[in-house]
């Protein structure tokens, strides 16, 4: 299978080095998008084996499926031309899916489809069997370093002062949808649980800046029907950008290796 890469920071770069490492058995890198012809070059001379910087109407031509790992304000630049192609889109800007059911039509109409992988989150696994049933409630708790929320909108537009807390503060609470608009680069793990399990508007969230901790961290209720649940992941930050988890590039890295797995665990 052919696999491009729209944005090598982060999440991108660490995909595009263990594909390019041969560690993910049936996937080929075969192109990737960078915002300069500058970092394209210095980028791919990482690579072992040297890999085209292309548009992203090239990625969604060239390849059989596109990981979108670009700031939350590009999605539809990528994911509308690879939607069209009738590819697949490994989404990690998962907030950007919220009330998008006109991107999932889309998908549905060309034979495209959209995959979020579990990324920083934990648990999604449980959480869709029990929406096999009924799910009477979810609330997610997501606290981060105050450094990790000082650019998002809702905190410069009220112009709060994270800095030199003594405490934790819980800066926002309502539903994801809510949340969403407000911090749209912090809710990635919330936005992927509304969307497997209660919707948006039903699942419940708390944004918490807190002072004392060095982890993202993400705590999870759940009550349903068949399962009551309580989970919680504090999430180590990657080398290139403190605000995004180590894990979320090993949730892609561990999807892509499923693809031709003899054994496959978990649902
Ligand atoms: N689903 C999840 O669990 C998680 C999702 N995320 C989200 O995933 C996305 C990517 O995260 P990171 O890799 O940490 O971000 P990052 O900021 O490290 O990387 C984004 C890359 O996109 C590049 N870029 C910007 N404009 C571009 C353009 N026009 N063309 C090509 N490349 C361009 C930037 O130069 C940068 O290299 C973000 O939206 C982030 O919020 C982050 C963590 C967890
Ligand atoms: O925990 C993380 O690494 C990322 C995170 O909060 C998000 O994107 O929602």
């Amino acid at each position: 299978m052919r696999i491009g890469i729209a944005g090598i920071g982060a999440i991108g770069s660490s995909v595009a080095h263990a594909l390019d490492r041969g560690e993910v058995f049936g996937w080929k890198l075969v192109a990737f998008s960078a915002r300069s012809p500058e970092r394209a070059a210095a980028f791919d001379a990482t690579l072992n084996r040297s890999v085209p910087c292309v548009s992203f109407e090239e990625l969604a031509t060239k390849c059989d499926a596109v990981l979108e790992c670009l700031p939350p304000h590009m999605f539809d630049a990528v994911a509308l031309p690879v939607l069209s192609a009738g590819k697949t889109l490994l989404a990690m800007s998962a907030s950007q899916l919220l009330g998008r059911e006109d991107l999932v039509d889309l998908a549905r109409r060309t034979g495209g489809r959209i995959v979020i992988p579990s990324g920083a989150m934990l648990g999604l696994d449980a959480l869709k069997a029990v929406a096999v049933g009924e799910i009477y409630a979810v609330k997610i708790h997501t606290r981060k370093p105050p450094r990790s929320l000082a650019t998002a909108p809702y905190v410069i537009r009220k112009g709060l002062n994270l800095e030199n807390l003594a405490e934790a503060v819980c800066v926002l609470k309502g539903t994801v949808s809510e949340v969403a608009k407000e911090f749209p680069a912090n809710v990635n793990v919330a936005a992927a649980l509304s969307l497997a399990g209660l919707g948006p508007d039903r699942t419940q969230m708390e944004i918490w800046a807190d002072p004392d901790l060095e982890f993202n961290t993400h705590t999870v209720d759940v009550e349903s029907d068949s399962s009551n649940f309580s989970m919680s992941i504090q999430n180590r930050p990657s080398e290139e950008n403190p605000a995004t988890g180590r894990i979320t590039s090993q949730s892609v890295i561990a999807f892509l290796r499923q693809t031709y797995a003899a054994l496959r665990i978990g649902t």
